[in-house]
């Protein structure tokens, strides 16, 4: 048992590239399990951040949940300036549609369901996690945002020196992107799932302002939205910490007392 919590199987979900590949950690064949799926960041391109940031969090929930299973995610890359010949050419929406692809095969393979899902996402991870809300409905029971990237005319805005990454992720169209997905966000009286948004104040690559925005925007939907500030350690630090494993043991904790009343 104690094998599973250390070494996932990394299984191909996609048939076109390297990237295309998950870490399973399944130590629950039971079709009622819980899952915590985790969508990387790192502005849609860097090579460095893969699907090993969200193994932390997975270590430290599997031991204490014998009925979760976890996986995390890995999705083709766009080009990066400082890896000019890593091969990586990705463009939105061969991102989003890995992941969709990712998720499927969880659901068919292994018969990971929405209602006992918690899909977390880390900054780029985010609006790839909203964006598979959007897309189809309830992606997850709730979905949790960590310093996450939400509206990418915002970010922009805010700062000028992030437009490179996001034309080279979504090419000189991506001002259209947040519309889709604002156009599309899942409502609460339709089954929209919990949101939490977590941010730490020493993220020194983003501010509060795009999870106080996503959190104003979800809330008009009807959906129900905590927002979680608080110091976590810089941008890349605060996935890996303590505040965000308390985050999702108490969405889980959640979920099982929904099923034992509706049981
Ligand atoms: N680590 C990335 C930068 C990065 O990930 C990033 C920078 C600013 C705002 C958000 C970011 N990541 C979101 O996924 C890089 O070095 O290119």
């Amino acid at each position: 048992m104690t094998a599973t919590f250390n070494t996932p199987q990394e299984m191909p979900y996609g048939p076109a590239h390297p990237l295309q590949v998950l870490d399973l950690y399944r130590q629950c064949s039971d079709p009622d399990a819980y899952w915590v799926t985790f969508i990387h960041g790192g502005a849609w391109s860097d090579p460095e951040m893969t699907k090993s940031g969200g193994h932390p969090l997975i270590r430290s929930l599997l031991p204490k949940y014998p009925r979760l299973n976890a996986a995390s995610i890995n999705y083709r890359l766009s080009p990066h300036p400082r890896y000019p010949s890593n091969g990586n050419a990705a463009k939105h929406p061969d991102h989003i549609d890995d992941v969709r692809l990712a998720l499927s095969f969880l659901q068919e393979r292994y018969s990971m369901r929405r209602e006992k899902t918690v899909l977390v996402g880390h900054s780029a991870g985010a609006y790839m996690a909203f964006q598979v809300d959007a897309g189809c409905g309830a992606a997850a029971a709730v979905v949790v945002g960590i310093g996450g990237v939400y509206h990418l005319g915002r970010l922009v805005e805010e700062y000028a020196d992030y437009e490179g990454f996001v034309e080279r992720a979504f090419g000189g169209g991506w001002r259209q992107v947040d519309a889709e997905g604002l156009a599309e966000v899942e409502d609460g009286g339709k089954g929209g799932g919990r949101v939490v948004l977590v941010h730490s104040s020493q993220d020194e690559l983003l501010s509060f302002g795009q999870s106080r925005y996503w959190a104003g925007v979800l809330r008009g939907r009807g959906r129900v939205v905590k927002e979680v500030y608080g110091a976590m350690g810089n941008h890349n630090e605060a996935p890996k910490g303590t505040e965000l494993v308390g985050v999702v043991e108490a969405e889980l904790e959640e979920l099982e007392m929904e099923s034992a009343k509706g049981n």
